[in-house]
């Protein structure tokens, strides 16, 4: 069974939602992230991603990453890393650990510059 390939729509906790397409018989992917929540007064537009997930063996709980370059907000990019998980009941589910970059303005603020945290997604 094709469990935990990551095409399709994942949303998570903060209500934002990806949109993965096709996965590439070598296992990449490319995609689009949208945020419920916005940093700036901005137009929310979708920001593009792209990445990548393990389809070796029939190990069905993959582990994958991708990248977010952000486009409505301050020049920053995340990186997603994690693995899909199928439950008992054949749920999926995407458990992420993420590092959001801003660009800041000199060196002297590279120690503040990276936020990190861990975060899962569901199909919807
Ligand atoms: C909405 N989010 C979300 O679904 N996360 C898992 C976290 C990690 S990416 C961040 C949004 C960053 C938006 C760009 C910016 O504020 O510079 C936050």
């Amino acid at each position: 069974p094709c469990k935990c390939i990551l095409s399709g729509q994942w949303q998570n906790d903060l209500g934002s939602q990806v949109h993965i397409f096709d996965v590439e018989a070598d296992g990449s992917f490319s995609g689009e992230y949208r945020t419920a929540v916005s940093a700036t007064q901005a137009p929310i537009q979708p920001a593009l991603l792209c990445g990548s997930q393990q389809l070796h063996g029939e190990g069905q709980q993959p582990t994958f990453g991708f990248t977010v370059n952000w486009k409505s907000f301050s020049d920053s990019t995340t990186v997603f890393v994690g693995q899909c998980f199928v439950d008992k009941s054949g749920e999926e589910s995407l458990h992420t650990m993420w590092l959001l970059r801003e660009e800041v303005n000199s060196g002297k603020d590279d120690w503040k510059a990276t936020r990190t945290g861990c975060n899962v997604f569901t199909r919807i």
